[in-house]
């Protein structure tokens, strides 16, 4: 399924936090969402997902605008991974998973064992098969993520937004996280704050900055030491792996603490 954002523009309290943008992310495809602190990225996101009207301009899920479908609609085809994903503390892991399905559930069609192969799946696929009768409020903030990841994998949309879904990942957890969505045949839009794993894991990548977009395309194209000054005021060397062929992204002396 493939995702456009057109001409968004969202203002509040007469600033634009997201400015003209206009994106379109093919079937399957992953895209990297960039952009310092305050650029308008969690803003983006909550428009592309429904959650928020844009005051301009329009999202389209292939070819049907987002304003004309349902909570409910919306919910069994795109799922939206939050920054600060909540749950009630009272449930256990199995519970919260069990609540991606609940966009595809009404009362002509009850749980079914369809529904429990999904939860199980969704579980093992982020790790955390032994902690499914574990209660929530005792996870930490990496199992909290993962968690969340899983009960959108178990919504089983067909497009997935994620918001800086590497938070509170050790190093592995963020390299298995990335790897999945990629591989996922789910249309992707991830933002990241970390542009070596942006370079390593997305197709293409665009910028926000001051909430327009500054920059889009491959990685090779967006990830140049010109741009990164710009926008993040950091001075970089960027050079391909000689390790994996992605692009790496050097922080030089002048830009680090003496
Ligand atoms: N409801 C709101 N009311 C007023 N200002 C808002 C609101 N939501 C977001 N903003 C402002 O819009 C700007 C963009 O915020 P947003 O959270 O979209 O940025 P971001 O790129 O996701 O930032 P970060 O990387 O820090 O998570 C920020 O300056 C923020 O303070």
């Amino acid at each position: 399924m493939s995702l456009q954002g057109l001409n968004l523009y969202w203002t509040k309290h007469q600033v634009a936090i997201v400015d003209d943008v206009t994106l379109s992310v093919q079937p399957g495809e992953t895209l990297g969402l960039l952009g310092p602190n305050g650029a308008g990225k969690s803003s983006l996101l909550h428009l592309l997902a429904g959650l928020r009207r844009p005051d301009s301009g329009q999202v389209l899920l292939d070819d049907t605008p987002l304003r004309r479908l349902s909570r409910r609609q919306i919910a069994r085809q795109l799922a939206l991974l939050e920054q600060h994903a909540t749950t009630d503390s009272d449930l256990s892991v199995e519970e919260v998973v069990q609540l991606g399905r609940t966009p595809h559930r009404g009362a002509l069609r009850p749980w079914q064992p369809e529904d429990t192969r999904l939860i199980l799946h969704a579980l093992e696929r982020v790790g955390l098969t032994e902690l499914r009768r574990r209660r929530w409020h005792t996870l930490s903030g990496g199992e909290r993520q993962r968690v969340q990841l899983a009960r959108a994998l178990a919504q089983q949309p067909r497009v997935l937004l994620l918001d800086e879904p590497t938070n509170h990942l050790d190093i592995q957890h963020q390299l298995d996280l990335l790897a999945l969505v990629r591989h996922l045949a789910i249309t992707s839009v991830v933002a990241l704050h970390d542009l070596n794993l942006a370079a390593m894991f997305c197709d293409r990548l665009i910028v926000l900055h001051r909430g327009r977009m500054v920059a889009e395309g491959t990685p090779e194209m967006v990830l140049t030491p010109t741009l990164i000054r710009e926008v993040y005021g950091v001075a970089t060397r960027v050079t391909p792996s000689p390790d994996h062929g992605r692009l790496q992204v050097h922080y030089l002396p002048g830009s680090l603490p003496p």
